[in-house]
């Protein structure tokens, strides 16, 4: 038998069973206060992801979502809002029962991230909810806001006694990305989180982790055993870690403008990928072990030392996608004509390690590309001898295996097969396992995933500080280096980024992936 400490496992609740995986993971009765419920991300991922969960039957009857920004919105249209949020955005189909239901524990507080009065209102409407919905007083606070107020907000909770937790209750704080500007900042804003938070009530978020596909890498690598011998030095040539964008800017250019493509995702999004394909394998699934494995490899990536012939970086300008013409990033809505900030972002990273020595791994991220792509693809080193005659094998490429995070999910394995006929040719073929043909369950939003995650308080898919430090150790000295150069290289909207990125491979002898 367990003991009863053990039983008291999943979501607090001693009736459960830790042990029975049939179960579905279901929060316990809390409060989700959304910081920045009007903005691009809550509308578009945040307020779908809790109607899916809802959906789903996995928040509690009580549930509540707060709602905080500067409208003076009174709760019916916060209510409206989220109505038409979760009717464009949701995932599951919309069932009017579940809205209903959800919605009336939907409140909004009106407030300026500075004004105490506003976290004193907030304070006494939560406790409300712990009196009215049977809350228990356990609240997630989702701090989905430009990054320069996550240091404010958090002061702010701890002064109006909101991240005071109670023995019987918890408190967390989710932190978008990204965590800090730089390193010096990450260390400082930890400083402050970590005055008014203990480290298991942070969750930094990174919503990459919470794809499925992402997850999958893990487990492709490690549940299978054909993968494991070939994923090293001795067989990978090179791996190219890609996220393409096709839409631009849209209505962030306050967030975006002196972020850039790198702070925007490089840091968090692509080196997560990285850790995740190079790391070994993790003691168990704990968050513990899993994020050890991950700050290992993060340690272990060296910047080449000359950045002018291993990164590249480009702006989009004008051009045409899907039909559509479409602005320069110089002319968008907020943004300064002479802004130097990157839309695209290339660079070449190494791993000193025995499995990874002289295997280079290629980053590139840009907006207003060709099409939306992201993939993670190993590039197997070429056969050393082939029995062919030259012209038979003319157009055969290098054998990859690509991890399709999105949109098209799935794993493609590449090789030579010989061509039907009489003689003997040999050309690339695809091989793609495909989610939808081969499961009845979809994947569900990472949102849905992470957020679930927070109310459950299961850390796994969470970053922790270190690995934050060290993406943003490796992310410096490269944003040093672009400082000195000025402009960024004008890429065509509806392209495939800078010529640059380009030769940055021809370079090394490779060339990247048609997106
Ligand atoms: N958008 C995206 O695709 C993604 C965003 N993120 C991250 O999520 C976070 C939010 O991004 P996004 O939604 O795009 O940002 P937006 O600029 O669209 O939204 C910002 C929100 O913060 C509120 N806000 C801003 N200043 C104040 C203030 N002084 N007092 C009170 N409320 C304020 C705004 O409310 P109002 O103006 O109504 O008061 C709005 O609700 C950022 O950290 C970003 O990096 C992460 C992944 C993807
Ligand atoms: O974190 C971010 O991610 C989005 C792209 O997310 P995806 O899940 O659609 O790949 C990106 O547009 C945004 O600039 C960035 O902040």
């Amino acid at each position: 038998m367990p003991s009863p400490a053990e039983l008291i496992g999943i979501d607090g609740n001693p009736l459960r069973d830790p042990r029975d995986k049939r179960l579905p993971r279901v929060a316990g009765p809390s409060v989700l206060v959304l910081f920045g419920v009007t903005g691009d991300l809550s509308r578009k991922k945040l307020l779908p992801a809790i109607y899916d969960l809802a959906n789903r039957g996995l928040l509690p009857p009580g549930f509540s979502l707060v709602g905080f920004a500067r409208r003076d919105w009174e709760n019916q249209d916060f209510r409206q809002v989220a109505y038409e949020a979760v009717k464009q955005h949701a995932r599951t189909p919309f069932r009017e029962e579940v809205w209903n239901h959800l919605s009336e524990g939907m409140h909004f507080v009106p407030g300026e991230f500075n004004d105490p009065g506003a976290f004193d209102a907030l304070a006494m409407a939560v406790k409300e909810l712990d009196e009215t919905r049977g809350t228990g007083g356990n609240y997630a606070f989702y701090l989905s806001i430009p990054p320069k107020f996550f240091d404010v907000v958090v002061e702010q909770l701890q002064r109006s006694g909101l991240a005071e937790r109670t023995n019987d209750s918890w408190r967390r704080v989710v932190i978008e990305k990204p965590f800090g500007h730089d390193l010096k900042s990450a260390q400082e804003l930890n400083n402050v989180v970590h005055r008014v938070f203990p480290e298991e009530s942070i969750f930094r978020i990174d919503h990459y982790l919470g794809k499925e596909t992402v997850q999958n890498i893990l487990a492709l690598r490690f549940a299978n055993t054909m993968y494991e011998p070939i994923w090293n030095r001795s067989y990978v040539d090179h791996v190219q870690i890609t996220m393409a964008e096709d839409i631009g800017i849209g209505g962030r250019a306050g967030y975006y403008d002196g972020i850039g493509a790198a702070r925007d995702v490089i840091q968090n999004h692509l080196l997560q990928l990285l850790a995740l394909t190079a790391m070994e394998e993790p003691v168990d699934f704990s968050a513990e072990s899993v994020r050890a494995e991950k700050a290992k490899i993060l340690s272990s990536v060296r910047v080449p030392s000359d950045l002018s012939l291993a990164s590249a970086r480009g702006q989009y300008a004008a051009g045409w996608q899907g039909g559509v013409k479409v602005q320069g990033y110089l002319d968008e809505d907020g943004i300064s004509p002479d802004s130097t900030t990157e839309t695209y972002a290339a660079i070449k990273l190494e791993i000193d390690n025995r499995r990874w020595a002289g295997v280079p791994w290629y980053l590139r991220t840009g907006k207003r590309l060709s099409r939306r792509a992201t993939e993670v693809a190993m590039i197997f080193q070429r056969a050393p001898h082939l029995p062919f005659e030259a012209t038979a094998t003319e157009e055969l490429g290098q054998n990859a295996l690509v991890f399709r995070v999105q949109p098209d999910e799935g794993i493609t394995v590449r090789f030579g097969s010989k061509v039907p006929g009489p003689s003997m040719e040999v050309r690339d073929v695809n091989m793609d396992f495909a989610y939808g043909e081969s499961f009845t369950e979809s994947s569900p939003e990472a949102y849905e995933r992470l957020i679930l995650d927070v109310l459950i308080g299961d850390p796994p898919l969470f970053p922790r500080q270190e690995e934050v430090e060290l993406s943003w150790k490796i992310l410096d000295p490269i944003e040093e280096y672009w400082a000195t150069i000025g402009q960024p290289d004008q890429y065509k909207s509806g392209g495939y980024g800078p010529k640059s990125s380009d030769r940055m491979m021809k370079r090394d002898g490779r060339a990247w992936r048609r997106i």
